[in-house]
């Protein structure tokens, strides 16, 4: 791995129950390189998702991060941020594409408008300028500039979840989290999505932490993998030794799961 962007340390987070507290990450530590892919894999409920808000902070109540918990991103403890320092590291430092992103963009206003409330926001642009940053962003998705003028119910969810992603990127940030960003869509659009995602990283430069339940296609896309267990992070390495030589018998049995179909390319691609 190349000099981590991102370093996660010892995070451990709690929901506060009314009688009893979930343990919902325990003690995970791992790092993403910069420019690398990394998948974070594991079951329903194994914390997956609780990790990508925390390291966005936008994590909430009851969701409480336990003391000695260490967010770095490019050194800097995330997790002592204060507002101030918050509004400059979100979308500039790290962007977080959600599992229903697609249906995150606001119905009543154009595409053009809704790259220009980022842009204003936190670059200071004048509608010209962003107008022109935006059509350069959504040419990194293969969208044509026309559609700036289009509502969101005028484009189709493939076409909608690459503007979100368009708009994640309007900053440079540093890391992108993709938390089941394309699971709503059909495999051949997802496969298209994620082969644009990874060309884009490897010309702007940008890490990405990718969450999803399609094992397949994690393992096609990601550098590395981590697997999590109820909370745990059991096993972390290369994708194609993690699903050739697993090591932990859940990471196994994960891989035995997997529908055949996608395996059987996937090996046949392995060994190729
Ligand atoms: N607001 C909350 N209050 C209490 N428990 C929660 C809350 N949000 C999540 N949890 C619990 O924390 C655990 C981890 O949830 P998380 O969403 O991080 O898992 P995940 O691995 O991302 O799952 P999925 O793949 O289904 O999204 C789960 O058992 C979940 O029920």
């Amino acid at each position: 791995m190349t000099d981590p962007v991102l370093s996660i340390r010892n995070l451990t987070i709690d929901y506060i129950g009314q009688t009893s507290d979930f343990h919902a990450v325990k003690n995970v530590s791992f790092d993403v390189g910069r420019g690398e892919f990394f998948g974070l894999a594991g079951e329903s409920g194994c914390g997956k998702s609780t990790i990508a808000f925390a390291v966005s902070r936008l994590h909430r109540p009851p969701a409480l991060i336990r003391k000695g918990s260490q967010i770095l991103l490019e050194g800097r403890d995330v997790l002592q941020l204060d507002n101030k320092g918050l509004r400059d590291f979100r979308w500039r430092e790290v962007a977080m594409v959600f599992q229903s992103a697609m249906n995150s963009l606001n119905p009543v206003l154009t595409i053009g408008d809704q790259f220009h409330d980022v842009l204003h926001a936190h670059a200071g642009m004048t509608r010209a300028q962003s107008r022109a940053r935006a059509a350069e962003l959504l040419a990194l998705v293969d969208i044509p500039a026309h559609r700036l003028d289009a509502y969101p119910h005028q484009c189709s969810g493939g076409m909608r979840q690459r503007i979100v992603i368009a708009i994640c990127l309007a900053l440079n940030p540093k890391l992108l989290i993709m938390d089941e960003p394309t699971t709503a869509l059909d495999v051949v659009v997802q496969h298209e999505i994620l082969q644009r995602i990874n060309v884009l990283r490897k010309e702007l430069g940008f890490s990405v932490l990718f969450i999803t339940h399609d094992l397949g296609l994690m393992v096609q896309v990601s550098d590395r993998i981590g697997i999590m267990l109820e909370g745990e992070l059991v096993e972390v390495g290369e994708a194609q030794t993690i699903y050739n030589a697993p090591q932990h018998p859940y990471t196994r049995r994960l891989w035995a799961a997997m529908p055949r179909l996608h395996g059987a390319r996937l090996r046949q691609e392995a060994e190729q």
